[in-house]
C-alpha cells in the first residue's frame, strides 16, 4: 500500500465486505466483533464522562446489529452499575441473528426490566432529558431508505433532549457513504464507528451531525484492509510524524531550504507576513518575501526573522508586471515558493501572475489571488514542470472551475477535488470542514482536524505559509501538503481548547504550531 501510516477511508459496502471476511475467513464470530464493538463504545463513554457508576444511560437499539452493539454496550453498563434504560424498535423476534444472541445475554445478566420496547416519544422524554449520556444504536451501515415512522419518532426524541449523544458506528439516518440526511438524523456529540472509518462522517450534513469521530479496532486483520480497493484516506498523527524532516546535530539553516513567498500589496501586508512567519514555524531554515517596493518597509517592521526583496509595482501598490524577470530570478534562488496571498486582482498583477505560472518550475504553492488569476485558466496549469499545490476555499474552487459554485462543490467535495487534480495534474488542497486533499494520481485525504474557530481572516495565508515551509524542506508535494493542513488544523484546535473558537485568530494558530508538533512527536 502507498500511504500505509494514513487510514483507510470505506464506504458501506467495503465494510460489510470487510466484516463478512473477517467472519468467514478469518473464523471471527460476528458476536466477537459486536463485543469488542460495544466494548470501544463504553471506553470512550467513560473517557467523556469518568467513572459510570451510578451514570443515567438510556440506549436505543434498533433491529439491526447496530442495536446488538447497542444491548453489548448496555450489558457493559450494567456490569459497571450505571443506570441503564434500553428501548428496542423491534420485537426480539425481528432482531439479526447477533443482536438477538446479544439481546439474550443482556437479559441473562442484567434482567429482562432492563428494555423496554420504543412506544412513543412522550414515553421517553423524562428519561432522556434525565440522561447523563444517550446511546443512539438504531441504524448503523445498514441504513437503506428514508427513516420514517417509529424510528423518525425515536431520533427526534433524541434530538430533543440535548443530552451527550454518542452514536454507534453512525449517527442513525446518516447516509454512510455520502453523508447525507436520509430522512431524519441523531445530531451526535461523538461517534464511535467501527474498524474503519465510513466516508459519510467526513461529508456533507454527516460532518455536524456525527461530532467527534473515534474510531475502534475491532479485528480486522490488516492483510484484508490492505486488498480493499479505496483511494481515499484519512491523515493521522502517525503520517505526519514520518513526515516532518528531523533535525541531525549536524544540520544548519540551508539544510532545511530557503522558501519563498511572492505576496501583499499595499493594505495586504499581514497576508504576506502570516505565510512568511507560518514557514517559518514549520522549520524553514531561511523565508524571504517579495513584496511590491513601497509597502516593504512596512512588512519589514511587521518582521525580525523573515527577509524581503522589494519589487517593482503599479501606481496601485502591487506587483507590476515590470516584476516579471525579478521574480523569475526569485523563484529559481528558492527551494519552493508560494505565490497569492494579498496580491491583489490588479489587471496587471494578474497577467504576471500568469506568466509566472507558465514557467514554474519549483515546488510550489498557488493560493488565493493567484487562485483568482488562474479562474477560467487552469489550462495553463499544463505548462507548470513540477505540478503545483493548489489551496482554494470552496469559492475559490467553484471560479477554477467554472459554472460551479460554492455550494455545489460542497455538495461533492471528493468528487470535484479529485476530478481537479487529475484533469490539471496538480495537486489540491479543497479547504473547509474537512479539508480534502487531492493528487494527480487519484488519491485523495481527508483532515480530521481543525474546527470552526479557524473561519477567520488570515488562517488561509498561514496554511499556504506551512505547505511551503515543507516544501522547502524537501518534502514531496502530496505529503506537505496532508501533514501541514493537519498540524494547521490541530494548531487550530490546541488553540480553541486554550482561548476558545470565537476569539481565535490567524496569528494564534502560527503561535500554536509548536505544540501541535510536538503534540504529535515530531518537533
Ligand atoms: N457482524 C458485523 O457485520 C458487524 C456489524 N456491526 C454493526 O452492525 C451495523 C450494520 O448492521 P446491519 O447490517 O444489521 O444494519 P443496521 O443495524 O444498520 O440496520 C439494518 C436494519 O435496519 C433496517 N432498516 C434499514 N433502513 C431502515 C429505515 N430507513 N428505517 C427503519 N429500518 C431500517 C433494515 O431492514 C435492517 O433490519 C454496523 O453499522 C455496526 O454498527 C458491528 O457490530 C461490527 C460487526
Ligand atoms: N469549520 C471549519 N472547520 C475546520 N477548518 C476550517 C473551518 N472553517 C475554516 N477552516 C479552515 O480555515 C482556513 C480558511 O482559509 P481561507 O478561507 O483561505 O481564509 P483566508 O482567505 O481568510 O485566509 C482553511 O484552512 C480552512 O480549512
Ligand atoms: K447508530
Amino acid at each position: 500500500m502507498k500511504y500505509p501510516a494514513m487510514r483507510l477511508i470505506v464506504t458501506a459496502a467495503q465494510m460489510q465486505a470487510l466484516d463478512r471476511r473477517t467472519i468467514e475467513e478469518a473464523g471471527v464470530p460476528g458476536t466477537m466483533l459486536m463485543e469488542r464493538a460495544g466494548a470501544g463504545v463504553v471506553t470512550s463513554l467513560e473517557q467523556q464522562l469518568g467513572p459510570l457508576r451510578g451514570k443515567l444511560i438510556t440506549i436505543l437499539c434498533g433491529k439491526g446489529n447496530n442495536g446488538g452493539d447497542g444491548f453489548v454496550v448496555a450489558r457493559l453498563l450494567h456490569k459497571q452499575r450505571a443506570k441503564v434504560h434500553v428501548f428496542t424498535l423491534a420485537p426480539a423476534a425481528d432482531l439479526s441473528r447477533d443482536a438477538a444472541r446479544m439481546y439474550r445475554q443482556l437479559i441473562r445478566t442484567a434482567g429482562k426490566a432492563i428494555v423496554k420496547p420504543f412506544s412513543s416519544t412522550s414515553q421517553l422524554q423524562t428519561i432522556l432529558s434525565d440522561s447523563d449520556a444517550i446511546i443512539d444504536a438504531l441504524l448503523g451501515t445498514g441504513l437503506a431508505t428514508p427513516v420514517t415512522g417509529r424510528y423518525a419518532e425515536a431520533i427526534d426524541g433524541i434530538n430533543q433532549a440535548q443530552r451527550l449523544t454518542v452514536a454507534v458506528d453512525l449517527p442513525s439516518g446518516i447516509h454512510a457513504d455520502t453523508g447525507a440526511v436520509l430522512g431524519r438524523a441523531v445530531k451526535a456529540d461523538l461517534t464511535v464507528t467501527f474498524g474503519l472509518p465510513k466516508l459519510g462522517l467526513f461529508q456533507n450534513q454527516g460532518i455536524d451531525h456525527a461530532g467527534r469521530v473515534e474510531i475502534v479496532d475491532i479485528g480486522i486483520p490488516p492483510a484484508y484492509v490492505d486488498a480493499v480497493e479505496s483511494r481515499i484516506r484519512l491523515i493521522t498523527a502517525p503520517f505526519v510524524r514520518t513526515v516532518v524532516p528531523p533535525r541531525r546535530l549536524s544540520s544548519h539553516k540551508g539544510t532545511f531550504g530557503h522558501a519563498g513567498i511572492i505576496a501583499g500589496s499595499v493594505g495586504k501586508t499581514g497576508a504576506a507576513a502570516m505565510a512568511a512567519q507560518a514557514a517559518l514555524r514549520i522549520g524553514a531554515g531561511l523565508v524571504t518575501v517579495a513584496i511590491p517596493a513601497s509597502v516593504n518597509d512596512v512588512l519589514e517592521a511587521k518582521l525580525l526573522e523573515v527577509m524581503t526583496i522589494p519589487m517593482p509595482e503599479t501606481t496601485a501598490r502591487t506587483l507590476s508586471r515590470a516584476a516579471l524577470d525579478r521574480l523569475k530570478d526569485f523563484i529559481n534562488t528558492r527551494t519552493a515558493v508560494a505565490i497569492g496571498p494579498g496580491l491583489s486582482t490588479h489587471p496587471e498583477t494578474v497577467a504576471l501572475v500568469q506568466a509566472l505560472v507558465r514557467q514554474l518550475d519549483r515546488p510550489s504553492v498557488l493560493d488565493a489571488d493567484a487562485l483568482n488569476a488562474l479562474a477560467g485558466r487552469a489550462a495553463l496549469l499544463a505548462e507548470c514542470a513540477i505540478p503545483p499545490i493548489l489551496t482554494p476555499h470552496p469559492g475559490e474552487m467553484a471560479r477554477l472551475v467554472t459554472k460551479s459554485s460554492a455550494q455545489s462543490v460542497n455538495e461533492d467535495r471528493i468528487g470535484t477535488a479529485t476530478r481537479f487534480a487529475q484533469a490539471h495534474r496538480c495537486y489540491l488542497v479543497l479547504k473547509g470542514a474537512r479539508t480534502v486533499i487531492a493528487g494527480p494520481d487519484g488519491m485523495a485525504a481527508i483532515c480530521p482536524t481543525g474546527n470552526p474557530g479557524m473561519a477567520t481572516a488570515g488562517t488561509g495565508d498561514v496554511l499556504t505559509g506551512m505547505i511551503t515551509g515543507l516544501l522547502a524542506q524537501g518534502v514531496a508535494s502530496w505529503e506537505a501538503a496532508c501533514a501541514a493542513t493537519y498540524v494547521h488544523g490541530l494548531a487550530g484546535d490546541l488553540a480553541a481548547e486554550t482561548i476558545g473558537q470565537t476569539s481565535l485568530i490567524a496569528r494564534d494558530i502560527i503561535d500554536h504550531i509548536p505544540y501541535a508538533l510536538t503534540n504529535i512527536g515530531s518537533a
